[in-house]
């Protein structure tokens, strides 16, 4: 078929990709598509002896991905998406399926098989189009097809064999091989799409959508009509077994014209259908409603007239993919809209509602030293607290007791004391203190979050209004205190997070290192402590080496040493691995690049990356610490470790391993291919 473009007319729409794959995150971004990530919670886990030909299990992981998706977003998300895009790819030589293996001996397994042969991979893809109706009903249509590239592999030794599996490049990935890098190696030749190979195929997806999009019109049938046309290929229409019917995937060689259609079986006539009428409704509906919309998943059926059909089969109960849970919570959520609060949602809301209070106690009393007093004194009561910390006894009173009911103070016959909690973060003097963090919340941040409201309106960081001065003039480039209280700010939460981040990986072949924007010298400290061997140079702005004499202590390490610059315009220090931790969410994109080329310019092939900063969860709906400070934040973006990992791809680094520390920055550590 002809294909005309079609990216563009995905602008605007909701396009979400249900899928976490790196190599289909690329392939689709590469072409300018905009979409959202929101990786499916569907487990991989269908019989494949249910189904006739491997590309059916593709194509049917593929859908279950994207349906998934499909129906959690109006319920977990609050808004629909236009489209959601699902896929699976798998490999199948002698007749057996090859998904990603679990370890080093099951790729070993994997890739024997696959020595010296002609295997095929199959992508699966699904795309869902949601039309969400006046009455808040959700109409999914549905379309999916397949894509089959013949490789072959060369006749592979086993030391070839060991020692790629031993790159760890095999472990994410079908059949165990990445034939966009190191697996590239291992193959004779590609007979068809190769990007189908890497996870997607691009063209046959844009030619589907040049079918939806450039045949159709705004008519539903119409529509259903045009999505009818896309589906039905040259290829024999796929019966499923029973219970996951499915409509017919198209041959990668399918044609674009209209095929006769189906003349046998009932049960055909639906499969040619590739129009999936699932309605959910989130307003006022009933049980039975969510009930028979669920069966109307599983019947595939959808008369051209635009009435829903029966159920094709009086035996098609639900389908076990769509469990009896699922459709609890969707009446759950219906139920409940209507009738008496939860108690679970008063607590919730009234924690968040008086968030802003429990925060300001806590800056309150930290700025007042009333830990750091009751760590030398501990059994005083309000009176003899206010008398210390100059401040009335009504006030004192009311705030040690908010603190008591915030877990950060005990108090026993109207005296009071530290909880452990507050022993251990909230002193000013404590190992792992956050006063310094504390302190610049309340300064700086918090005077930002008052501004909120404009912030969101006008798109930009309130910096400059708030604080009276040009950007540039901001944060530690002012006073000297200014820049102290910023580098305490970034002191305490590398203290506290600084081990987990030096520790996440085995780092013990680098000898250099350089920290960039490495301020007060902190997770230097704690590298070269987990690293014997290591020596760290921290690279920051003059002014800020200057004052990191004041945290001097800390540095008693001879392992550790200063280097003034500007990481920007300076020649970076020669270093065998570079860390970024906290720099890269807060540079425009435009610094980001700048920054990166100049890294990757001078890494050697083997140097290391090590990134720390906070990941956003895949789909962003999380952690709330990370997207709470992209509010306040001037420039930059807060990103996943997908995104990430993208980013320093683009720039010649392999992310080699990704670790959520549970601790207040997670971190990555990077290659440079
Ligand atoms: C958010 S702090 C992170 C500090 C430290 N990496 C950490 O995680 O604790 C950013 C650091 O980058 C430094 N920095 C900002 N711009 C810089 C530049 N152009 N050259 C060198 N350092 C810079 C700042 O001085 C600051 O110390």
């Amino acid at each position: 078929m002809v294909l005309n473009p079609v990216i563009s007319k995905l602008a605007g729409k909701l396009v979400v990709l249900a899928s976490a794959s790196p190599r289909r995150l690329e392939i689709l971004r590469n072409v300018g598509l905009r979409f959202e990530v929101v990786p499916s919670w569907f487990k991989e886990t269908l019989d494949k002896s249910l189904f006739k030909a491997p590309y059916e299990y593709a194509v049917e992981t593929a859908k279950q991905k994207a349906l998934e998706v499909a129906r959690r977003m109006p319920i977990k998300h609050l808004k629909t998406p236009d489209i959601v895009i699902g896929a699976d790819t798998i490999v199948t030589v002698d007749g057996l399926i090859l998904e990603k293996p679990v370890d080093k001996h099951d790729a070993y397994r994997m890739l024997s098989s696959l020595s010296g042969k002609e295997h095929s991979v199959y992508t699966g893809v699904a795309i869902v189009l949601c039309h969400e109706k006046e009455n808040e009903e959700v109409d999914y249509q549905l379309i999916q097809f397949y894509e089959e590239t013949k490789v072959k592999f060369a006749d592979l030794s086993e030391d070839m064999l060991w020692e790629y599996i031993n790159s760890g490049e095999p472990m994410d990935k079908a059949g165990g091989y990445g034939i966009q890098a190191l697996g590239g190696m291992l193959v004779e030749y590609v007979h068809g799409d190769f990007l189908n190979v890497v996870g997607f195929p691009l063209n046959h997806f844009c030619k589907q959508l040049s079918l939806i999009y450039n045949h159709c019109t705004s008519s539903s049938d119409q529509k259903s009509e045009s999505v009818h046309l896309s589906v039905n290929g040259t290829h024999p229409t796929p019966v499923l077994s029973q219970p996951t019917p499915s409509v017919p995937a198209q041959s990668s060689h399918g044609s674009s014209s209209i095929p006769k259609p189906s003349s046998s079986s009932s049960s055909q006539t639906h499969h040619t259908h590739c129009s999936l009428a699932h309605k959910v409704k989130r307003k006022g509906s009933d049980s039975e409603v969510s009930q028979s919309s669920w069966m109307l998943v599983n019947s595939l059926s959808k008369h051209t007239d635009g009435r829903e059909a029966k159920l094709c089969n009086s035996e098609n109960t639900t389908s076990p993919l769509i469990t009896r849970s699922e459709q609890l919570i969707e009446r759950d959520v219906t139920e409940h809209e209507d009738s008496e609060p939860r108690k679970e949602d008063l607590e919730r809301i009234s924690e968040l509602i008086d968030g802003f209070k429990a925060s300001k106690a806590l800056f309150t009393a930290s700025r007042l030293r009333v830990f750091d007093l009751l760590h030398r004194m501990p059994g005083l009561d309000a009176a003899q607290v206010g008398q210390e910390v100059k401040a009335s006894v009504k006030g004192t009173e009311c705030l040690l007791e908010a603190c008591v009911s915030l877990g950060l103070l005990k108090s026993k016959d109207r005296t009071y004391e530290n909880t452990d909690l507050a022993t251990s973060l909230l002193r000013s003097d404590s190992c792992f203190s956050l006063h310094g963090h504390i302190q610049h919340c309340d300064d700086t941040l918090w005077p930002l979050f008052s501004h909120l409201e404009s912030a969101v309106e006008e798109g930009h960081s309130q910096r400059e209004k708030v604080f009276s001065r040009k950007p540039k003039e901001d944060t530690f480039h002012n006073s000297q205190e200014a820049k102290l209280r910023f580098m305490n700010a970034m002191h305490s939460v590398a203290k506290v997070a600084g081990k987990s981040v030096a520790t996440a990986f085995d780092l013990s072949r680098y000898k250099t290192a350089c920290d960039l924007g490495g301020c007060t010298g902190t997770m230097a400290c704690e590298l070269t402590k987990a690293h014997p061997e290591m020596s760290v140079t921290v690279f920051d702005l003059p002014a800020v080496v200057e004052l990191s004499e004041r945290f001097r202590p800390l540095q008693s390490n001879n392992r550790v040493s200063f280097v003034a610059g500007d990481f920007f315009q300076d020649e970076l220090p020669k270093a065998d691995l570079y860390i970024l931790a906290r720099i890269l969410h807060d540079l425009t994109d435009e610094k980001l690049h700048i920054l990166l080329s100049k890294i990757a310019d001078v890494c050697k092939p083997g140097c290391g990356l090590l990134l720390s900063e906070i990941f956003l969860d895949e789909d962003r709906s999380g952690p709330s610490r990370g997207l709470l400070q992209a509010l306040s934040m001037s420039e930059g973006k807060q990103r996943s470790a997908t995104e990430y990992s993208l980013l320093l791809k683009s720039h010649g680094f392999n992310t080699a391993q990704i670790r959520h520390t549970d601790n207040l920055l997670d971190a990555m550590f990077c290659i440079k291919a």
